[in-house]
């Protein structure tokens, strides 16, 4: 198999890799990239797998984060399965915008391969009702309005890798905080999603980089009116772009920065990932009591695999539940699954690092069958 990935993407600085099964590099000693914005990224993908010597193109798939409320399964991308795209563009505008615009750009380019969607939403299918529903007039609710949750992808490749460690003893009941870009925390038992902090979008639940996750419902109104006028699209931006730990700390979105400003004694960095780690842990303690008990507690995305402060303080004073951090552990690093726990923890402490696009090629290939 081959893997890449440009990241980076309408930053300053745009970084790429290739590399085969061998982990050799086949980036053309292109390391360093412009990628301004998805397509040019995407751009930089084509050209890589049209090389000389490669196999050609058969499928392509794509994460689409919100599906609306028809599209219900991982499925081949038709015109009309794009028109309902877009009409889900409104439940995840930070997201879906960019990759539709991918998918249309792809479909031009590889008129005659099947192109799949891959949805962050359906892993959470086995949530109950009570879990999805919100209190507020049916009307509403008939019309979708219900808590779908995301990183799905994410949670079901975490499931898949501990399924195959040999050495851990999959855990009955697990939370997964999966976060990254977007933060998330999942309650799963016997590998299936039972409630997720997430809801109807991606701009709920704990505090993100650049999302503040819930909020008193109050509070939006409140700040419709205070604007005056049509203000939807100010406060959308806001509420996507503008809140969050960026808000907080008032430094670009980057964990590793805001961390490293509060160890330098920075009042609002500090506040900034105190406020964080206090959401997290709360939607953590939330899940112990509903599932009756934990037996694992994975981490993952960005901050999840590479913050130990942050993994630290979220489990920290949870010794009286059964969990406890060996800190040496907690400091290392690498790619494998690994256990962070004390020996004598009663629940698992393990950082899983996560593989959307993986999950995404293993049902692409169920998708499109055998390949000849
Ligand atoms: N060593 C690190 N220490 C603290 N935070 C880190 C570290 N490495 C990455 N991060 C943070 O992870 C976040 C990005 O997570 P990631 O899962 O890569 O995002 P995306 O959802 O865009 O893939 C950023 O806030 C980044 O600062
Ligand atoms: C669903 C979501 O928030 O995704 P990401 O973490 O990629 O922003
Ligand atoms: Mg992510």
């Amino acid at each position: 198999m081959f893997e890449g990935e440009v990241t980076g993407i309408g930053g300053t600085k745009g970084a790429f890799k290739f590399r085969d099964a061998g982990g050799r590099d086949l980036s053309g000693g292109r390391s360093e990239v412009e990628a301004k914005t998805p397509l040019q990224a995407i751009g930089l993908v084509v050209g890589a797998v049209s090389g000389e010597g490669l196999p050609r193109v058969d499928a392509v798939g794509y994460r689409v984060v919100h599906p609306g409320a028809k599209l219900d399964r991982h499925q081949r991308i038709t015109d009309e399965v794009l028109k309902d795209l877009e009409e889900a563009v409104v439940f995840a505008p930070l997201h879906d915008p960019a990759v539709i615009e991918v998918i249309k750009d792809m479909m031009a380019k590889f008129p005659s391969v099947p192109h799949y969607a891959c949805f962050d939403t359906v892993f959470h299918q086995t949530m109950p009702e009570e879990a999805t529903t919100y209190p507020i007039p049916i009307e509403y609710r008939e019309r979708g309005v219900r808590r779908y949750g995301f990183h799905g992808l994410s949670c079901e490749s975490i499931v898949h890798r501990l399924r195959a460690e040999e050495t851990i003893s999959f855990p009955k009941r697990m939370v997964i905080a999966h976060l990254g870009s977007g933060c998330s925390v999942t309650a799963l038992v016997d590998g299936c999603s039972i409630d997720t902090t997430m809801g109807l979008t991606p701009t709920g639940g704990v505090v993100m980089g650049t999302r503040p996750g819930d909020l008193d419902p109050g509070l939006v109104l409140y700040l419709l009116r205070e604007k005056k006028g049509n203000q939807v699209d100010a406060l959308e931006k806001m509420l996507n772009h503008d809140a969050g730990m960026v808000a907080l700390s008032g430094m670009p979105n980057d964990m590793k920065a805001v961390r490293e400003a509060a160890a330098k004694g920075d009042k609002r960095a500090s506040l900034a990932t105190a406020i964080f780690t206090r959401s997290v842990k709360k939607a953590l303690g939330g899940f112990i009591a509903l599932m009756g008990g934990i037996d694992a507690v994975v981490f993952a995305g960005g901050i999840g695999e590479h913050d130990a402060r942050s993994r630290e303080e979220i489990v920290a004073g949870m010794e009286g539940l059964g969990i406890s951090m060996n800190s040496e552990l907690n400091e290392g690093g690498g790619d494998a699954v690994r256990a962070v726990s004390a020996s004598d923890s009663l629940t698992a402490v393990l950082v899983v690092p996560t593989k959307e696009d993986w999950m995404i090629a293993i049902h692409v290939r169920q998708m499109a069958g055998p390949v000849n």
